[in-house]
């Protein structure tokens, strides 16, 4: 069962941002906050921004207005020795993994750790280690070149370094993506061990229905430039919106929430 976070205080605060390339407007007066512990799924159409509103609370894109606030702090103005300091506390899962092809897992998990918590090569490779455990994945593939791994073990990989230094908010782009159902359900489930465990705010921009049903707390969609609502699974559901009804009462919604149904009934009769 998925359990709720605990603490209801905004970890992140995006407000009135607007985001434009060009004339294209992607954000406008958008507002979001985030809860400290909470799994938030951002869901929305293709193109809609979600990849960019996380680069956006990450600090990898300027908007053109408003303010993003993490941990209370406006990132783009603070000092650079501040600034990597609240960075720190980021781990992030980029969509297509974004390791090092020229380094081995365990050498690429253990790069943070020397470049930004100044560790040695052997303590790091000792933490690496841990990191390459607790993503799940066998020690013997920390010797491997990410070209050598299965989709699945590269999005544990990435997820392995994304945990190196310990963050306290763990953003992933569409980390189901690209796995089959049962490697999606099994990294699903590895996202919210973490989280109970680790007691991590996690931020996921995804396509994944089964992921938005069986480990998510609330869900924002993006629509119309904005988010258009950040809630709980049943109030997203029946929204009164044109896209929500399709995308969550549509066959793949369905079969979605048949599936959590029937698991919730099979764990009942156990
Ligand atoms: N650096 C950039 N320069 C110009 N346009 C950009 C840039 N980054 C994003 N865009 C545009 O912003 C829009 C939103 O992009 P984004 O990748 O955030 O969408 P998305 O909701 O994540 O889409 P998808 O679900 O297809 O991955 C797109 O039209 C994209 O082309």
């Amino acid at each position: 069962m998925k359990a709720q976070a605990n603490v209801a205080d905004n970890i992140i605060e995006v407000r009135d941002v607007r985001n434009q390339f060009g004339s294209q407007v992607v954000h406008d007066a958008l507002d979001l906050d985030v809860r400290r512990g909470e799994i938030l799924s951002i869901v929305g159409g293709s193109g809609t921004g979600k990849s960019v509103l996380l680069r956006t609370i990450v600090g990898l894109n300027r908007p053109r207005a408003g303010k993003v606030r993490v941990f209370g702090e406006d990132l783009l103005a603070l000092p650079p020795a501040r600034r990597m300091a609240v960075e720190r506390r980021f781990g992030v899962l980029f969509q297509k993994g974004a390791l090092f092809s020229s380094l081995t897992v365990a050498e690429n998990v253990a790069l943070p750790l020397i470049e930004h918590a100044g560790l040695g090569a052997r303590e790091a490779a000792q933490l690496a280690a841990l990191k390459i455990a607790l993503a799940g994945l066998p020690a013997l593939a920390g010797d491997k070149y990410p070209s050598d791994l299965s989709g699945g073990m590269v999005k544990r990989a990435a997820l392995a370094r994304a945990l190196a230094l310990d963050p306290d908010i763990l953003f992933l782009d569409e980390p189901t993506a690209g796995l089959d159902p049962i490697g999606a359900a099994a990294f699903d489930q590895l996202i919210l061990t973490l989280r109970d465990a680790l007691g991590l705010t996690v931020f996921i921009v995804t396509h994944d229905l089964d992921t938005i049903y069986t480990i998510t707390d609330r869900v924002a969609v993006l629509a119309q430039k904005k988010v258009l609502v950040n809630a709980g699974l049943d109030d997203v559901a029946a929204f009164d919106d044109a896209w929500i009804r399709e995308y969550f009462h549509g066959p793949r919604g369905r079969a979605a929430a048949q599936a959590v149904s029937a698991a919730a009934v099979r764990t009942e009769n156990a």
